[in-house]
């Protein structure tokens, strides 16, 4: 399918950016921040008002200690910590909120977002990467959102009002205690696209890393079976190895330059004694103010020097958020055609690969009636899932078209075309849930007594019945506490509810014992009853009496007609089946 992207070249700001597209959640951590930082200007003002009083019973004995203006000043404090604490408590209270409001929503979006797009997106990215991105990345952003936004509002904040509330007091010392900041924060805008790309590839090699773990994780039972700790481990262990390279890197040469930037600033505190010393000792300059530019110093410092620590984070949030948005740009397959499921299926000269210079499909051109059962045989790669996936719409073709009921699938709506069809895989995927649940899949609104009558027909019921809970039995994830056969019933339980008027059957019977492959057997005889039914299987024995067998050779169609009618051609079918006749098998009625 071709994948389209929505505006590549389109430029988001940088807060919708590193709020992975949803800036509004920025407010109430912002303004949180906002507040605490004026507020945190209170309690130094009562400090040097307490220091003036203090200081004027020494300067001027006669007057005495003002100890009702101190008690006011020790009122306002209680005061204000009894604010402060309920203004924090909400504002940090939403502020987190809303961090992992736009994590949880904003997963649940991005997976929903996900289901929509066509499969070849999937195909083209590793499937450890979504998770990446659905967890990691999402993570950081909810971190930034929660921690770094508020940090950073609060060290602009501080020293914004510091600089002008002391400029008022002593414009020398204010200039003394800001005048290394610029130079500071000079070096940090130098280096930032030097920390972009050193977070991008210490992001790609976190990924690399995890993506190579949970396929070493995922094929642990090969790599056991056949002591593959040689090429495998070497893949895991290289891409530990690279990740800690680029951790060194990022560190290594990023920690001494915001190093620089925070020694930069922070000398500002130590220009600034050594100027109100000098101004002091001149009479320029009186205590209490000198004391007021120390305490006010302190407290504008700190959180500057907490920020640029936590600079690199934000520049490294910055990279996750933008693979989020990344995925958010891709766009689903267009098309909003209704698709008649009972009309005919037809593929017009359609070429089609995965990869643009690798086709699968070539000039492919055939029909299937309604309500018939084709088959379709060929030797393996020759294209035969391929030929399913494009009547499910998982890829768009390159060249030609397929159409179902005379609606080109190029124009239909994904959706609703694939309510019209039920596909029963070899690989059958069960959920961790129970097994009616699982069964359920196929009519989200099936009642108990819809999903027993559909068991019935696909002959697991009786199975389900021996469970320890029956229905209700947990299945384990991807169906692990079933046998391969009470799987694929299953799976066929579900596509009989689904009741769709067309069924891909991919090779259905191919891996199971007598039994199983009788009780398969039955069970796809009633799921194919009066449906429009392709089906894919090796043995020839099972679809001898299909209405129409195609045969596909290097995604060209070789021959078709009826098993008759082949093994009549003396070509590659009547060879295959002079293989196979001696094969025991189910037949198509
Ligand atoms: N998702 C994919 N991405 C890239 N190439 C693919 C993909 N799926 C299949 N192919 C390639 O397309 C060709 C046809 O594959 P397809 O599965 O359609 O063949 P098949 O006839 O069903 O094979 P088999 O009988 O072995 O299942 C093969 O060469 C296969 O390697």
């Amino acid at each position: 399918m071709r994948l389209r992207t929505a505006g590549r070249c389109e430029r988001v700001s940088y807060w919708t950016n590193i709020s992975g597209g949803n800036p509004k959640s920025l407010w109430p951590s912002a303004s949180a921040a906002l507040l605490d930082g004026i507020a945190k200007i209170v309690p130094a003002a009562l400090l040097v008002e307490l220091i003036r009083i203090v200081y004027r019973s020494f300067a001027e004995p006669e007057a005495g200690l003002d100890t009702g203006r101190m008690w006011i000043v020790a009122a306002v404090l209680v005061g204000w910590l009894a604010v402060m604490y309920g203004t924090n408590s909400i504002l940090y209270d939403r502020s987190y909120k809303a961090a992992y409001d736009v994590s949880a929503e904003g997963r649940m979006k991005l997976a929903e977002h996900l289901r929509g797009l066509s499969l070849g997106y999937f195909g083209k990215r590793d499937p450890g990467d979504v998770t990446n991105v659905l967890l990691g990345d999402y993570g950081q952003v909810e971190h930034t959102i929660s921690h770094n936004v508020p940090q950073l509002i609060s060290a602009i904040v501080l020293p914004a009002l510091a600089v002008v509330g002391l400029a008022f007091l002593d414009w020398r010392m204010a200039l003394a205690m800001f005048v290394a900041l610029p130079f500071g924060l000079l070096l940090l805008a130098l280096t930032d696209s030097l920390q972009a790309r050193l977070s991008e590839s210490h992001v790609r090699a976190k990924n690399e890393a995890s993506n190579r773990l949970q396929e070493y994780l995922s094929g642990i039972k090969e790599i056991k079976a056949h002591r593959m700790n040689g090429q495998r481990f070497e893949r895991l262990r290289f891409s530990f190895d690279r990740l800690k390279r680029a951790s060194i890197r990022l560190e290594g040469i990023m920690g001494p330059l915001v190093m620089g930037a925070m020694l930069l600033a922070r000398s500002g505190f130590t220009i600034m004694i050594a100027a109100g010393s000098y101004l002091l000792a001149g009479g320029t300059l009186d205590l209490p103010s000198f004391l007021l530019f120390l305490l006010v110093g302190i407290r504008v410092f700190d959180p500057l020097t907490v920020v640029l620590m936590s600079y690199g984070e934000i520049r490294y949030s910055a990279y996750s958020a933008k693979r989020i948005m990344d995925v958010r740009k891709e766009l689903p397959p267009e098309g909003g055609a209704i698709v008649d499921p009972t009309g005919e299926i037809r593929f017009h000269r359609v070429t089609f690969g995965y990869e643009d210079d690798k086709p699968v499909l070539r000039e492919l051109s055939f029909a299937i009636a309604p309500k018939t059962i084709t088959a379709l045989v060929g030797p393996s790669g020759s294209g035969k899932s391929t030929v399913t996936r494009l009547i499910a719409r998982f890829w768009d073709v390159q060249q030609g078209e397929v159409s179902i009921g005379g609606t080109p699938l190029r124009e239909a709506e994904p959706e609703r075309l694939l309510d019209g069809i039920s596909m029963v895989f070899q690989d059958v995927y069960l959920f961790a849930d129970t097994i009616g649940n699982n069964i359920r899949v196929g009519k989200m609104t099936a009642t108990q007594a819809e999903i027993e009558a559909a068991a019935r027909r696909a002959c697991c019921h009786e199975f389900i019945s021996r469970l320890p809970q029956g229905y209700d039995t947990p299945v384990g994830e991807g169906g692990s506490t079933l046998s391969g056969g009470e799987k694929q019933r299953v799976s066929i339980a579900r596509a009989l509810l689904k009741d769709a008027s067309i069924v891909l059957l991919d090779e259905a019977t191919a891996s199971l014992d007598p039994e199983n492959e009788a009780a398969v057997q039955t069970a796809i005889n009633e799921l194919v009853a009066d449906k429009t039914v392709l089906i894919i299987a090796h043995r020839l024995k099972t679809i001898q009496y299909a209405d129409r067998i195609l045969v596909l050779e290097q995604g060209r169609l070789a021959e078709s007609g009826t098993h008759d009618e082949l093994v009549g051609q003396g070509g590659i079918y009547s060879r295959l089946w002079s293989i196979q006749q001696e094969a025991e098998g189910w037949q198509v009625k």
